[in-house]
């Protein structure tokens, strides 16, 4: 041991470990439905245009669905399409039955609503879970698909044996796909919940009042890891691009660590169990049918 004092370092919530036990979870229950006569499970992944993140993830969705024997189609279409062009291939895919999930890639260029679309693909093969129907069903506490990023950090504390009940989860970032619905799901799963965006003053306030904290901003430079209240459980949804091409979340993590009692890195984090539970979505959008 070396003379000076250990600083404090937060334990890792461990993405890629549990998004890995939860994929071969899944690859056995799929083997044995397959095994018992049942067709493997289908996900049809949609992209359009070139973005370069976007083929990025993509590709780490078609991986995994090799890992847990999920059929996957991609379909990848040039930027230009037209909107309709991308309806029709959307109302195939809901009249295939081998298709059990269909996930297009967002961000969508400008020309195309994704309003639009996201409600024309049908709501029992949404494994994205952002149709206005399952977003409802998630808000009534009916059963549905659940956007896979929130429910991956359910999934993630779970394994840990970490329990929102009763904890004041903070909550940055309000969007559609991630902030929003998790602030639902950290509300069902019994904690006091803030949800701070753009128009929150005293941002520093609210962060140092989370036993949870989750930053879903997209930016690294609006959360100061030093307002993290110590010990608490540090959730960063964000994934940035560094000029130097490496990755980062959206909270500075070295600091954090220091001030947080546990943490989830990026990569390894929230990336990972958002593949997994479009995973399990996927699964069980094939039990629908
Ligand atoms: N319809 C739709 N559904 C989505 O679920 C969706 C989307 N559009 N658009 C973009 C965002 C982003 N997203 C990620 C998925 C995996 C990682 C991931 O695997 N991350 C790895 C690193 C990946 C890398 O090396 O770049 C990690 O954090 O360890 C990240 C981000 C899903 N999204």
């Amino acid at each position: 041991m070396p003379n000076q004092a250990m600083s404090h370092s937060a334990q890792i919530l461990d993405g890629k470990k549990v998004s890995k036990a939860l994929q071969s979870s899944l690859s056995l229950q799929i083997k044995k439905r397959v095994d018992a006569g049942f067709d493997a499970p289908g996900l049809a992944v949609v992209l359009v245009g070139n973005d370069e993140a976007s083929a990025v993830y993509v590709n780490n969705k078609i991986k995994a669905c090799e890992r847990t024997g999920i059929r996957s189609k991609s379909y990848h279409l040039p930027r230009q399409t037209s909107a309709v062009a991308l309806y029709n291939l959307i109302d195939e895919l809901n009249e295939n039955p081998q298709v059990h999930g269909i996930l297009v890639q967002l961000p969508l260029p400008e020309h195309i609503d994704e309003t639009e679309v996201t409600n024309r693909i049908n709501p029992k093969k949404d494994v994205d879970g952002f149709h206005a129907v399952n977003v409802g069903h998630l808000a009534l506490r009916q059963p549905g698909l659940r956007p896979c990023t929130p429910r991956g950090v359910i999934t993630l504390l779970h394994h840990y044996h970490i329990d929102p009940k009763g904890h004041h989860c903070v909550i940055v970032g309000a969007s559609n796909i991630v902030g929003r619905p998790l602030l639902l799901e950290m509300l069902f799963a019994g904690a006091t919940v803030t949800s701070c965006h753009r128009f929150t003053r005293n941002l520093e306030q609210h962060v140092a009042q989370a036993d949870i904290l989750c930053v879903a901003v997209g930016n690294p430079n609006v959360v100061n890891a030093e307002w993290i209240k110590p010990g608490a459980i540090v959730i960063d949804i964000g994934i940035n691009r560094m000029t130097d091409g490496s990755l980062a979340g959206d909270i500075d993590y070295k600091v954090a660590c220091q001030k947080a009692g546990w943490i989830t890195p990026v990569p390894g984090g929230i990336g990972p169990m958002t593949v997994a539970t479009l995973m399990q979505n996927t699964f069980e959008a094939s039990l629908l049918s």
